[in-house]
């Protein structure tokens, strides 16, 4: 392998999802979420922590390991890693953001934000946040805040004219606590299943 694969590789590796500038510029000031401390995507409480898009090195980070804290993931190879970034990244609209623990390269938190196109209300856009999950032992120190507030004021700050989850109950509180509300009558999930997923 020549010195110019290694160089592309090393790129590649650290290639972000989506422009990782956003983040910082984010304004944490206009979330209800109380923070105490104070912190934000840009300072989020600890030299050693980062709020950043995902990158293709986050294979090797526990990423999906920490996936499979919220739900099956599969056994994903690397291969099938790469290719479904790439099409993220083609497509756009997917901002897959994680919380990394510098010290030991582990991804500890992470949130998806979907952006959907629509026709309606002028050609609008409208925010999803998916696949909420914070690393059991970093649970309860305001992580799962930091991570859906970031994607949440993304949302704003693309221009989505609302943001959407679905949820256990359990979670209803922890959400609203962020800003998000049941709508009396709008707020039934329902799924029609073709398969189990694996
Ligand atoms: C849209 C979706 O993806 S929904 C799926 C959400 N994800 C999961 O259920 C996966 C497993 N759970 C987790 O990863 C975590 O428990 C999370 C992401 C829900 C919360 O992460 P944490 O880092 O613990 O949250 P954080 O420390 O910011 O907690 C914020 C507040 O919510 C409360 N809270 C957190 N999790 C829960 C819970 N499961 N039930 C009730 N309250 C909760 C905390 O007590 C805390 O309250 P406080 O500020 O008054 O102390």
């Amino acid at each position: 392998m020549g010195m110019q694969t290694h160089i592309n590789e090393d790129r590649n590796m650290s290639e972000h999802l989506y422009n990782p500038d956003i983040l910082q510029k984010l304004d944490f000031s206009k979330s209800p979420a109380v923070f105490k401390p104070k912190i934000s995507a840009a300072n989020p409480g600890a030299e050693w922590m980062v709020v950043r898009p995902l990158q293709r090195a986050d294979f090797d980070k526990g990423f999906l390991q920490l996936l499979s804290q919220l739900t099956s993931t599969g056994n994903i190879t690397r291969k099938q890693f790469d290719e479904r970034f790439t099409q993220m990244k083609m497509s756009g609209g997917h901002y897959v953001t994680v919380i990394e623990d510098t010290r030991s390269s582990k991804i500890i938190g992470a949130a998806t934000l979907t952006v959907e196109q629509k026709f309606i209300h002028n050609c609008s856009l409208r925010g999803r946040l998916e696949d909420v999950v914070v690393n059991d032992t970093y649970r309860g120190q305001q992580l799962g805040k930091l991570i859906v507030v970031t994607v949440s004021l993304l949302a704003q700050q693309l221009g989505c004219y609302k943001m959407s989850l679905d949820c256990k109950d359990k979670l209803i509180k922890f959400y609203e606590t962020l800003g998000y509300k049941l709508e009396p009558g709008n707020s039934n999930a329902m799924n029609m299943r073709f398969e189990d997923p694996s």
